[in-house]
């Protein structure tokens, strides 16, 4: 019955005969001719749970559903027992390896047809997103665990997970797949007193793979970063309504509130060392891996009563986040990115979000590039020095981003690619040395005797750290190309190994 209803839904083919659940209708609302240079914001998706918004900015409208109705309570309880560690300190079913079996035991395969209710959608699709990878991830983390290989994962995600989970994606137009922002981070914290803000002392987890303290903080790192992104939506918008009218102070203003926000941010950031350290970060990374260019999956994954051809999905990732893309698209810097396949997988990532966020995105790519952001910037020497301040942000979250993969990584793992699926080695340099050298060239473009003084010891102190680690980064990365192996330095280099040997063989 369920495989005839789903037979008529859409399945789009991608490339190399592998399907995917069609992403959402990408920027349909934010083409060419609806951006003009005076088109404010209008939100094509007010109702959506994350619907871009001056107060919440990227995170859910409301907080998180965390409580499922009683009819889910087996589901419920399998989440509970399926924690690594357990909240009473027991070892849960994935750390015995029984969670599978459980699975197939205790789970019974909803039917979410009639469910219209969009906060229980996205509760539904979050913990179906966590049956699913603990599924498919289990035998990669026990194995992992013995010999630090992660093996094979479950090559078949069975209809009681795979059925369900295709109609809640559907519903809410994401791919039948855990997500950055509508599963593991942004749709998983709960505040302990509702009284009190988004505060990262006042978080909780509402669901894990691990349950270790250091899985908590990755996570919520991230909900407290993103917390202040409310700010960098009105900041921007601001930046455009001003350079579009001509309004350099209004715009200076803009440009002085975002820096000061993504300052915010980035301290942040910086606390992730202690809330989560490194040597925890490989105890629960195996759960987010995806199931495109992971050698786990070297065919993809059958997805049982939903299609006949396997599903390759990218990983839960940070790439998912939409500040740091934010600012690309505002400064101007996702234009001038280079053309090579790395940047395409950059794309690629941008298009693992929820819909409304791609709008917004878009959006502010389009109306930047009408409005000539850059280029406004650069008329007068001092919005030009709050412009390379900004983007001096950029790519201080992108230079500590670098610093945490050798850090939670590289120093600890040779697998070839991050959780996404990109080349562990190429692909954050790619875009951080892209950062830079647009920072050398805008350094470059500023009339340092019309600066007001406390400008020019910032913007001498900027250009020099720029080019400083510029020529150390690419120094970095010639030496770990040549440590490494090709799959961690060429674009879904691991699918191309896997087919060229027709294929790895798949365990049940
Ligand atoms: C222990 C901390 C972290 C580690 C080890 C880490 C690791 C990574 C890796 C390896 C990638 C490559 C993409 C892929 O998954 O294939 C990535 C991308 C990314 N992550 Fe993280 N991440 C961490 C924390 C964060 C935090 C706190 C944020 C905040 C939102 C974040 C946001 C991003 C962004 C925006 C990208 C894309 C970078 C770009 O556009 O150049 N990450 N991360």
């Amino acid at each position: 019955m369920i495989r005839a209803r789903l037979a008529t839904q859409a399945i789009r083919p991608l490339s190399r005969g592998v399907t995917t659940s069609a992403p959402r209708a990408l920027a349909t609302h934010a083409s060419d001719s609806h951006v003009v240079k005076a088109k404010a914001w209008e939100n094509p998706f007010p109702n959506d749970t994350f619907a871009v918004g001056p107060k919440n900015g990227f995170l859910p409208t409301k907080d998180p559903l965390e409580t499922l109705p009683q009819e889910y309570e087996a589901m419920d309880t399998l989440l509970e027992n399926m924690r690594l560690q357990k909240k009473d300190g027991k070892p849960g079913l994935l750390m015995t390896g029984e969670f599978g079996a459980a699975v197939d035991r205790d789970l019974p395969e909803y039917d979410i047809s009639k469910v219209t209710d969009g906060e229980l959608l996205s509760a539904l699709y979050r913990d179906l997103t966590f049956v699913a990878s603990a599924y498919l991830l289990e035998p990669c983390d026990l194995q992992y665990r013995k010999d630090k290989t992660y093996g094979l994962g479950r090559q078949t995600l069975p209809r009681n997970i795979a059925v369900p989970l295709h109609q809640a994606a559907e519903k809410i137009g994401q791919r039948p797949f855990m997500e950055y922002a509508l599963s593991y981070a942004l749709y998983n914290y709960r505040r302990k007193d509702k009284s009190k803000g988004i505060d990262y002392d006042n978080l909780d987890l509402i669901r894990a793979f691990s349950g270790y303290p250091d899985e908590y903080g990755f996570i919520l790192v991230h909900v407290a970063m993103v917390r202040h992104s409310g700010d960098l939506t009105s900041a921007s918008l601001r930046a455009l309504d001003s350079a579009a009218t001509g309004d350099r102070p209004g715009f200076d203003k803009a440009m002085t509130d975002l820096l000061a926000t993504y300052q915010k941010i980035n301290n942040v950031m910086e606390t992730m060392w202690g809330r989560s350290k490194p040597e925890g970060y490989l105890s629960y990374r195996t759960f987010i891996m995806g199931t495109k260019n992971q050698p786990m999956f070297p065919n993809g994954v059958m997805y049982e009563g939903v299609s006949d051809e396997p599903f390759k999905m990218r990983g839960e990732s940070g790439a998912n986040d939409s500040m740091v893309p934010l600012g690309d698209n505002l400064l101007e810097i996702t234009s001038r990115m280079p053309s090579n396949p790395l940047t395409e997988v950059l794309r690629d990532f941008r298009s693992y979000r929820p819909r409304n966020h791609q709008e917004f995105l878009t959006y502010v790519q389009q109306r930047a590039s009408a409005v000539g952001i850059r280029d406004f910037a650069l008329k007068n020497a001092n919005s030009a020095a709050m412009y390379l301040a900004n983007v001096d942000q950029i790519r201080a979250f992108r230079h500590r981003h670098w610093l945490f993969t050798k850090e939670y990584i590289l120093k600890r793992t040779t697998h070839p690619v991050a959780t996404g699926g990109s080349p562990i080695v190429t692909w954050l340099p790619n875009q951080l040395d892209a950062v830079l050298k647009q920072m050398i060239e805008t350094d470059s473009m500023i009339d340092r005797e019309a600066l007001k003084p406390q400008y020019r010891a910032m913007v001498e102190e900027i250009s020099l750290r720029a080019e400083a680690q510029q020529r150390v980064l690419t120094r970095e990365v010639a030496k770990l190309s040549a440590e490494r192996g090709h799959q961690s330095v060429g674009v879904d280099a691991v699918e191309r190994d896997g087919a060229a040997a027709g294929g790895y063989a798949a365990t049940a």
